[in-house]
């Protein structure tokens, strides 16, 4: 075993010094904070992730500098694993407590720890890709970045600014280069080409769509949007509004899928253009969520959310794989959060298996790999479907019995060509969503209505230490602060339809309150006697309670 080049790493470190008051950590989606304190933070995360690469022989990760639907001045990085996945959970804490270390020496002692626990060989290669966001913050925080590569010896390929999905594509399919498995080129052109070839033979032969709007929530989805413009032409003509991606301000500001999906409204700057009934999507900051709405014909706003999308998703995979005469031996299983409205499980739950994990990425993704094709999606619209290798290999072995058969058999390879599987992402989603709109002849009305939301509330509760709150059952009940649970469901049973939960954020230092019930107001007067509750029992300043949360 060679040794880690410690004066190297040493001398670039003094560059990068840890602000000493702050406490940084790897949670749900890496770190992320306000992008003027992330210097440090950042090259480090360069030695790591080059460390991770020479634990795993050398094979590629990915760095992505983005804080997605976060205000602009945030930021934030995350890694990503060699078939284009989270990082492995273990690393999550060397990271934090690599990004902590005080001082250049006690960097120095974490790192070589990390070393000697996971029994890193320091004599492999290591290969690292990296990207960013539209952010200002970002090209200052990707020179800390190299920094952390060249201190290191990180053999490394900038992908340049382009979205998370994107990068997690190209991770994987670096890869996967030249395998049986590979996962498309491994270049931006090799991914448009791949989805936009298998979006057109999905839709061939189908009706032209109306105009689809696209807000870009004014970040580099729409560089990524219009790229698709171009390789899609007139199979789908789409329209992109707040692609300002250079004004100050702009990014995420009342727009992107993050806003219309916690104020329920169009974001700005569709208001004019979108006629009733007419299709429109948001992406959020680094376009991997998806939000799609329309205006009815009073102007009142319809939100089509993750749950909305996997329903539909879920629904018409089924009946592919049912038409293609493989139902005997592919199973379709659906993935959620205790945060998918009540009618969308309900809906799903009468027609396939439906489980509901804690709440993150990792949670879903990894449940959803348990299935033949596992289609998760967080009500906040971030989403994918994952087909098993076993599942593309009957698929490629299968024959059809008929030409119908057949047909539906080709739709399902295309499908796994379309969808981007090692991450949600908006662009391969909302094509994904135009197939399926196309085949059904769907307007956003009937896909609106194959189920009724149920109405609902989230509302956040600043609390002292957000860690007394522990939560049991995918997070859907709280085992402490004692007693509190049980106060919750006896408020819970007052309610018609009602349904409540408690978690402690995992990205922002709150504790969350979400309730339903079968009209707006009762969902409402639920979640805000919770809300009362949690504060209370939290040891909130009476005085300082909020005016809404009920007694
Ligand atoms: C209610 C909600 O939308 N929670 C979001 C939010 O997590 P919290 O742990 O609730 O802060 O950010 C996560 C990362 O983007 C996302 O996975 C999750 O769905
Ligand atoms: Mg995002």
């Amino acid at each position: 075993m060679s040794d880690l080049h410690i004066e190297s790493i040493k001398k670039f470190s003094e560059l990068h010094p840890k602000p000493t008051e702050l406490h940084f950590q790897y949670g749900t989606a890496g770190f992320r904070t306000l992008g003027s304190t992330l210097d440090s933070v950042v090259f480090r995360v360069g030695l790591l992730a080059g460390l991770r690469s020479k634990k795993l022989d050398g094979r590629t990760i990915g760095v992505m500098v983005t804080a997605s639907h976060n205000p602009e001045q945030d930021n934030g990085v995350k890694l990503v694993d060699p078939r284009g996945e989270m990082l492995e959970a273990s690393w999550e804490a060397y990271a934090t407590s690599v990004a902590n270390a005080p001082t250049t020496d006690a960097l120095i002692d974490a790192l070589q720890t990390l070393v000697q626990t996971v029994k890193i060989d320091l004599s492999k290669p290591a290969k690292v890709v990296y990207a960013r966001d539209t952010r200002p913050s970002g090209p200052a925080l990707i020179s800390a970045l190299e920094d952390g590569f060249k201190a290191l010896g990180v053999e490394a390929r900038d992908a340049g600014v382009t979205t998370t999905p994107i990068l997690h594509y190209l991770v994987k399919a670096i890869n996967t280069k030249g395998s049986k498995e590979s996962y498309g080129e491994d270049s931006e052109e090799g991914y448009f080409r791949k989805l936009s070839e298998a979006f057109k033979k999905l839709i061939a032969g189908k009706a032209k769509p109306e105009p689809l709007v696209i807000d870009c929530a004014n970040g580099v989805g729409a560089l990524a949007a219009a790229k698709f413009a171009e390789y899609l032409g007139d199979t789908l003509p789409i329209s992109l509004v707040n692609t300002s991606i250079s004004s100050p301000g702009a990014l995420n500001n009342a727009c992107g899928a993050d806003f219309v999906k916690t104020m329920q409204r169009l974001p700005s700057g569709l208001g004019d253009l979108l006629k009733p009934g007419q299709r429109a999507c948001s992406l959020d900051g680094d376009a991997d969520r998806l939000m799609y709405y329309y205006l009815d014909e009073r102007g009142s706003f319809h939100m089509l959310d993750g749950d909305k999308i996997s329903t539909l998703v879920a629904t018409f995979i089924v009946d592919l794989v049912r038409l293609a005469g493989l139902d005997s031996e592919i199973k379709v299983g659906v993935v959620q959060t205790a945060y998918a409205n009540g009618a969308s499980t309900k809906y799903l739950a009468a027609r396939l298996p439906v489980k509901c994990v804690p709440t993150g990425v990792k949670h879903l993704h990894h449940a959803a790999e348990h299935y033949d094709i596992g289609v998760y999606f967080e009500a906040n619209g971030h989403g994918t479907v994952l087909f098993s290798q076993s599942t593309q290999d009957k698929f490629a072995k299968h024959e059809p019995s008929t030409p119908a058969q057949s047909t539906a058999l080709n739709h399902l390879v295309n499908l796994t060509q379309l969808i981007n599987q090692t991450v949600g992402d908006a662009l391969s989603d909302m094509l994904l969503v135009e197939v399926v709109l196309a085949h059904k002849s769907y307007t956003g009305i009937e896909w609106n209505s194959l189920y009724a939301d149920l109405p609902n509330r989230l509302v956040k509760v600043v609390v002292a230490d957000r860690n007394a709150f522990k939560t049991e059952d995918a997070e859907r009940r709280l085992v402490s602060p004692s007693g509190l649970q049980a106060r919750i469901d006896e408020l819970v049973r007052k309610y018609e339809g009602g349904r409540s939960f408690v978690r402690p954020s995992g990205t922002e230092d709150v504790v969350r309150v979400y309730a339903e019930a079968t009209n707006k107001t009762q969902a409402d007067e639920l979640a805000f006697r919770v809300a009362g509750l949690v504060y209370d029992e939290a040891g909130g300043d009476p005085s300082r309670r909020p005016k809404e949360f009920l007694p």
